[in-house]
């Protein structure tokens, strides 16, 4: 048993055509973003802790961290149609919150790219390393952070199956969406030249997005729990032999070599992150702004048939769907790389009265629609799903972003 799982359409700005970033970086960017951009550089530092060397710290843990000296200003790129523009910072997203006082878990070591994600959507936030992403979810679950921040799909690999499965045993929203661009630099210790690697080590999404490159290297390759906990290995055991998958920043932040930029197999790689909260959402989205809601909806199966009946609820009310994944845990179907492989999909029931309970089910959808969870004819399609599912949860309305960040 494993489960299928076919995506029938990704974010719709993943999907559009690639352009020359070098073409496009020679636009001036709109008056608006420069002044956004003056209002984060002023915030870098402010928030994070200073060592005795004037390198900011995360969590007192005396590492460096995206905040402070070692955060150079973040790049964002603006999606209008098929034009990529070259700008300048996020805002800090929806309801212009920068996210001070805010404690946003993620996954992996000071220099992941969760946590560049994190201070792309909240740059005022203070990021608290997590080893795995179930921790990062069970701190903001706990209420012992604000936020945690989870990589759901991307361009390359469609959606992230086990972390969309750890979601779903929470009872947590969805507040705010971020795709980050994905540069991928092969790190070593200073001195190590390439020729001398026989091993990398990298977070599997790395190593998988980089898997012709790896393999024309002719490397041995050994998953770790993310990019910049590879590049802290490497340093911390002064491995010679080895070299790490992750940004130049984490390179910057430990102090290594790179030995080679934009490792990835497609040059088009983004990477589409949620960030996430205890509910009640604390995000009020204006409102004239562009929204979108996300949802599970759980079935008895026949997926093609439910699959148009879906697309039926939300076309005959014209509203435009970014995301349908089916998942089945049909027997002998192919794996679609979900935690729980061959096992019903959990999810936590949060809407009967009482405790909430985790429900199994074999066959679900995960949608995504324009518009919010409050707009009538979201609200409409919702009900008239609900007549022929077993179950639908909404799992947030944010404000839809079509940004792509770029942090190289
Ligand atoms: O390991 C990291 O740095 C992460 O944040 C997880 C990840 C890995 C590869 C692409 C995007 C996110």
């Amino acid at each position: 048993m494993a489960y299928t799982s076919s995506s029938l359409h990704l974010h719709k700005h993943l999907l559009l055509p690639k352009t020359n970033p070098s073409s496009s970086y020679s636009r001036p960017p709109p008056p608006s973003f420069v002044a956004a951009a003056a209002k984060i550089n002023g915030v870098n530092g402010h928030s994070s802790k200073k060592s005795p060397n004037g390198k900011a710290q995360i969590n007192g843990d005396g590492k460096k961290g995206v905040n402070g000296s070692g955060r150079k200003k973040a790049a964002a790129q603006h999606i209008n149609g098929n034009d990529r523009i070259h700008l300048s910072v996020s805002t800090g997203g929806a309801g212009g919150q920068d996210g001070f006082g805010l404690r946003v878990a993620f996954q992996g070591a000071p220099g992941a790219y969760s946590e560049f994600a994190a201070k792309t959507a909240l740059p005022g936030c203070d990021t608290v390393p997590c080893r795995a992403f179930a921790d990062a979810l069970a701190a903001v679950d706990g209420g012992a952070v604000d936020r945690a921040i989870l990589p759901v799909e991307s361009t390359m690999e469609g959606t992230a199956l086990r972390n969309y499965d750890l979601l779903l045993r929470h009872d947590l929203v969805v507040v705010q969406e971020i795709n980050l661009f994905v540069h991928y630099c092969l790190l070593a210790m200073p001195g190590v030249r390439a020729a001398e690697v026989r091993r990398v080590i990298s977070h599997p999404m790395a190593l998988a997005h980089c898997g012709r490159a790896l393999a024309r290297l002719g490397v041995d390759r050994e998953p770790v729990e993310d990019t910049a906990g590879a590049v802290e290995m490497l340093r911390s055991n002064r491995m010679l032999d080895t070299a790490a998958i992750a940004s130049p920043r984490a390179a910057d932040l430990y102090g290594l070599d790179v030995l080679a930029h934009g490792l990835q197999d497609e040059s088009w790689n983004v990477t589409r992150f949620l960030l996430l909260s205890k509910p009640p959402s604390p995000v009020t989205l204006p409102m004239d702004a562009d929204a979108k809601t996300s949802m599970v909806v759980a079935h008895r199966g026949g997926s093609m048939m439910v699959v148009l009946k879906v697309l039926s609820a939300f076309s005959s009310r014209n509203i435009n769907l970014t995301k349908l994944e089916v998942i089945n845990n049909n027997e002998g179907g192919g794996g679609g790389g979900g935690a729980a492989a061959g096992h019903p999909v959990m999810i936590l029931d949060t809407s009967a009265r009482g405790a909430p309970t985790l429900r199994a089910f074999p066959h679900v959808l995960y949608v995504d629609c324009e518009g919010a969870s409050h707009d009538p004819r979201v609200l409409d399609a919702i009900k008239e799903i609900e007549r022929f599912a077993v179950f639908v949860r909404v799992l947030g309305c944010y404000a839809a972003d079509s940004n792509v960040y770029d942090l190289q």
